[in-house]
């Protein structure tokens, strides 16, 4: 039996613990009022943003994001002495004053403050601005705005801090996890390259690789850092189950008719594993005669954590090449050589693609840039953000046809190889989303599901092309 003494303190204790739940709540609360966060979910055809409780905008302001800003941070601390090694020993002012502007970016976000237009100059500052001041008054915060806007604008905003001084600007901050999750899933790349040498052209060969490269996109550092199984491709048809919408088979037609020359584009997602599916796809493409040019659009910055930049692209080339394992440098050699006789282009640096502009708005801000991607038969946009930014995160009904929901967008035949990790979806059978989500609430949240879409659009080879 206690004492009078213990019981005393558990209670204390107990009483403590209540007190500052509490507390918390009440805080919730008053800032849920403050920033007037409404308690249903969104309306059919509404966009997504943070004001809505129950979505994954919210948590993403409330916790995720303020978490991947408090991890930059320890890293930048952590790292000082090699960061100093590799940028000079300047950096260590640099990063003190860095540190600090990180900590107000995430005081702005917790406090939801009103975007705050940029200062440095880049080559994307002018279009950035004019994107943030065209943005209705109501829908300039982080919990107001669409949460495209608010997400890629934070990304935006951590580029801008390095950039403002001397010895960083050029310093990936992700770079680091980016290049050690790949070294760690060399395994797996080996067993998938042995899986994939000299394919036979024909369609089930082809699906297997455009299905190896939606999963690849289950890999990014926002979400995990596990690796995929070892056996990934030879397994490949264990997770059609998981595959919501499977268009493959249509885009094996589409792609077999097109009228030569064919191009194909890939909007690319993730660096690692997900870049080295793309390149087998890609290899597969040109190998197979399917088209005679692979173009590869990646990101002009650091982006979401592990999307692929122009340096991480090399950065995997260069790991292939000079790698141990012959198979694996022999694979580096033949990227290497494609990219020479231009059967693959590793495109110009476009700031389309870290803008907060949905794709929807290409052609008005970008147009050339539209035509370029007009050039090709199929473009196909990797990962959950880029389906995001091809929807222009509107909350469609799950099972409206996805070439409705690209609003317009359609420069070519644009696919769409998603891993899905957020709540947006369309394109979907009947009920779908009521039977996963009674299953389990989070399913749209645990990239266990995935889908292949497209929408087609044919051309003739005499066609004008826009
Ligand atoms: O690399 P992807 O597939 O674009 O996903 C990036 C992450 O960004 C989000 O779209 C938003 O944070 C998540 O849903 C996802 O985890």
């Amino acid at each position: 039996m206690p004492s009078e003494a213990s019981s005393h303190t558990e209670v204390t204790d107990a009483t403590i613990a209540d007190n500052e739940a509490t507390i918390e709540q009440m805080k919730e609360l008053k800032f849920n009022e403050k920033n007037l966060i409404i308690y249903t979910p969104p309306g059919v055809n509404e966009e997504l943003s943070a004001r809505f409780l129950s979505s994954f905008a919210f948590v993403t302001f409330k916790r995720r994001s303020p978490g991947l800003l408090k991890d930059l941070i320890t890293f930048l601390q952590e790292r000082e002495p090699e960061i100093i090694k590799e940028c000079g020993d300047y950096a260590h002012f640099d990063l003190k004053r860095t540190i600090w502007s990180l900590e107000l970016l995430r005081g702005e976000m917790i406090n939801n403050d009103e975007f705050q237009v940029f200062r440095v100059k880049a080559p994307d500052t002018e279009s950035w601005n004019k994107f943030l001041m065209n943005l209705s008054e109501d829908r300039r915060q982080w919990f107001s705005a669409v949460w495209m806007h608010a997400e890629c604008y934070m990304y935006r905003r951590i580029w801008s801090i390095f950039q403002r001084s001397e010895t960083l600007v050029n310093y990936d901050y992700f770079g680091d996890q980016k290049m050690s999750a790949a070294r760690r899933v060399t395994p797996q790349m080996k067993d998938v390259l042995e899986a994939t040498r000299k394919l036979a052209r024909s369609k089930e060969n082809f699906q297997q690789l455009l299905k190896l490269s939606a999963w690849g996109n289950r890999y990014d550092l926002s979400m995990t850092d596990a690796g995929p199984s070892a056996k990934i491709f030879r397994q490949i048809s264990k997770y059609d189950k998981d595959l919501l919408a499977d268009q493959s088979s249509d885009i094996w037609k589409d792609l077999t008719e097109a009228c030569d020359p064919v191009y194909v584009d890939i909007v690319c997602d993730n660096a690692g594993f997900e870049l080295f599916a793309d390149l087998l796809l890609a290899e597969y493409i040109i190998e197979s005669g399917l088209a005679r040019r692979v173009r590869f659009h990646v990101k002009a910055i650091p982006w979401f954590i592990s999307d692929v930049t122009h340096q991480d692209f090399l950065w995997l080339l260069g790991y292939f090449r000079k790698h141990c394992i012959p198979e694996f440098r022999a694979f580096g050699k033949r990227i290497q050589g494609y990219l020479r006789d231009r059967s693959f282009i590793l495109c110009d640096k476009s700031y389309f693609w870290t803008s907060g502009h949905d794709c929807s708005q290409m052609k008005r801000v970008q147009p050339c840039l539209y035509v370029y991607i007009s050039e090709a038969a199929l473009v196909i946009f990797k990962g959950d953000l880029n389906y995001r930014k091809l929807l222009g995160d509107i909350n469609y009904i799950s099972t409206a046809k996805f070439s409705d929901c690209l609003r317009g967008f359609q420069p070519t035949s644009v696919c769409a190889l998603r891993v899905i990790k957020s709540d947006i979806y369309c394109g979907l059978p009947v009920c779908t989303v009521d039977w996963l989500t009674e299953d389990n609430p989070d399913w749209m949240i645990s990239g266990e599901k995935a889908v292949i879409q497209v929408a087609i659009k044919h051309r003739l080879s005499s066609d004008f092309l826009v």
